[in-house]
Parts: structure tokens; sequence; C-alpha cells
């Protein structure tokens, strides 16, 4: 039986510490400005952002929000960014993705500028993570999130533990596995050619599932003991809950995995309400960088 990682608890405690650093800095005159960018009206994605501004603005934050048409051209969306790069009272830029399938989304995301780039996805960001320069990087909000958890369940030193993360895209898996890395774990990334999934996954201390398929990992790929983080969220039928219903699912089989891990986040309520609160803290430390004061510690 597992403990349940309370995501939104932790995510609470970050977003106090971030308030709390954002009204010593206006103290100082500096108000953390967050950006976000979002083109077409895709209902997910709306929803997601709403909560972002709504967030940005309890902690205290400058928060802009620019929606723009579906078909919107490229060196529109690029011109904008120009504009938010140049912008003192801007220190975080978030585009959301998906973008449409007319724009060029690596394009987009280089050219947010390093040092605005709150969501970790720029090749220098991308690169000091990779170099173990993790204090100077912006980490992706949602493994920066699921570290917390992590670090929060098992304490600060995982060295020697091992991990396996699931998953191998360049927004969680592999900077997941870059963190992991970085605090000497050893890490191993699986994907769907991985041979034999289930014994792999049993050998980890550390199962980290963002792959995006519903219930994937069972109870019996989970190590006894093991601290499982479910970073996917799935919204599936739930013809119980009446017709048309649905509920929101993870990537892991939460009823089986209780069982066996030591320690386990739900969906919802686990790494989703972190990926937010990193962003929040991201923002924090780009406004506190700019301004030359040393930002909290998360
Ligand atoms: N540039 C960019 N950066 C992102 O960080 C980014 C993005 N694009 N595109 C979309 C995804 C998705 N995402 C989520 C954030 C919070 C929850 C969250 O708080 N979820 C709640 C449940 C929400 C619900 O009920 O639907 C939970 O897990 O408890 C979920 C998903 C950030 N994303």
């Amino acid at each position: 039986m597992a403990n349940i990682i309370d995501g939104k608890q932790v995510a609470e405690d970050v977003i106090a510490t971030v308030t709390k650093a954002t009204a010593t800095l206006a103290e100082k005159g500096v108000t953390p400005g967050l950006a976000v960018v979002i083109v077409g009206e895709d209902p997910a994605s709306q929803v997601y952002v709403a909560s972002k501004s709504k967030k940005a603005k309890a902690c205290g934050f400058h928060s802009v929000q620019h929606t723009l048409a579906a078909d919107t051209p490229q060196a529109d969306l690029l011109a904008l960014i120009g504009h938010l790069n140049a912008d003192p009272a801007i220190h975080g830029i978030l585009v959301q993705l998906p973008l449409p399938d007319h724009i060029d989304a690596g394009a987009v995301i280089q050219a947010i500028s390093p040092d605005k780039d709150v969501d970790g996805f720029t090749f220098v960001n991308v690169g000091r993570l990779g170099t173990g320069e993790v204090a100077s990087a912006f980490v992706p909000c949602t493994p920066a999130g699921s570290m917390l958890l992590i670090e929060r369940e098992r304490g600060r030193d995982l060295s020697g533990l091992s991990a396996v993360v699931v998953g191998r895209s360049n927004i969680v898996g592999k900077p997941m596995a870059n963190l992991l890395l970085a605090a000497n774990c050893t890490v191993t990334v699986a994907h769907s050619r991985t041979k034999d999934l289930p014994a792999l996954c049993r050998t980890a201390d550390i199962l980290v599932a963002a792959v995006g398929r519903p219930e994937m990992v069972r109870g019996d790929w989970v190590k006894e003991g093991a601290t499982v983080i479910d970073v996917g969220i799935n919204r599936i039928p739930a013809p119980e809950k009446g017709e048309g219903k649905t509920r929101l699912v993870g990537d892991v089989a939460f009823g089986e995995a209780f069982e066996r891990a030591g320690a386990i986040t739900p969906v919802p309520g686990g790494v989703g309400p972190m990926t937010i609160a990193m962003l929040m803290a991201n923002t924090l430390v780009s406004a506190s960088r700019a301004a030359g004061i040393e930002p909290p510690k998360f």
C-alpha cells in the first residue's frame, strides 16, 4: 500500500514560496512578467492557458495572454516573440503547444530568448541541463515538478537509485532522464521499442511513466516500495458515470500499482498541478536573475 503523493499540496507550497518572493521583489520595484501565447482555439489548451494566467495573477505577477487566430502566419508569431523578447516587463514566454500544422514549432521555440524560456525548450537550456549545469538552466516544468515530488518523497540524495523513465519526448522523458542522471541515479530510458518493458520497470526504485497511453503500466510492473510518478493525463470514456461522460486517468493503472508502490502520484492531483507551479517558479527565477537578486530554492 503506497503513500499517495499530494501534488496539489506540494504545488501550493511552491506557489506560496513564489508569492512571498514576488512580494520581496516588488519592494525593489520588480514585478515578474509572464506572457502566454496561444494559437487557435483548442478547448483543452484554452483551459490550461486560463489556469496558467490565473495562477500568475495569484502570485502577484504581471500576466499577459496573447490569443492568435488558428491561421496566424508563422511570421506574425515570430514577430510577437521578437517583441516579447525585447520587452523588459516580460521575464517568461510560454508558447502553448501543440501549434497548428502550418507552423514550424521548432522554429518558434528556438526564437524565444533563452533568458525568458521558462518552458526550458530552447537549445541553450536543453544543453545546460544535458551537461549537468542544472542550476543555470530553465528546466521543463513537468519534469522539474516531478523531480520535486521525488525529492520530497525520498530526500535530496537519490544517489545510486535505479530510475526507469518510460517515454522519450523532448518535453518530459529526456529532460526527466537528465535530471535523474544529474542526481546520480542509474537511469534507463524506455520507449516503444524496448524489449520486455515489464521486467525493466520492475528494476526501478523510481519509475516515471510519460507515454500518453492510459493505464499502460500495470501493477506487476512495479517493484515493491518503488516511487511511481505518473505524468500521463488521459481522458477516457466513463460510461459508469453516465452516457458521454469521461474521466482522467494516468499512464499507470493506479489501483494495481498502489498495492506495490511505496509512493505514487494520483491523476488528477499529482504531476499536473506541479507543472503549473514550476512555470511560476521559473518565471520568478527569471525575474530575479534579471534584477540581480538571488531567487529562493525550490
Ligand atoms: N508550452 C507548453 N508548456 C506546457 O507546460 C504545456 C503546453 N505547452 N501544452 C499543454 C501541456 C499540458 N499542461 C498541463 C498543465 C497542468 C495540468 C493540470 O494541472 N492538470 C490537473 C487536472 C486538469 C484537468 O482536470 O483537466 C491535474 O493533473 O490534477 C495539466 C496539463 C501543460 N502543458
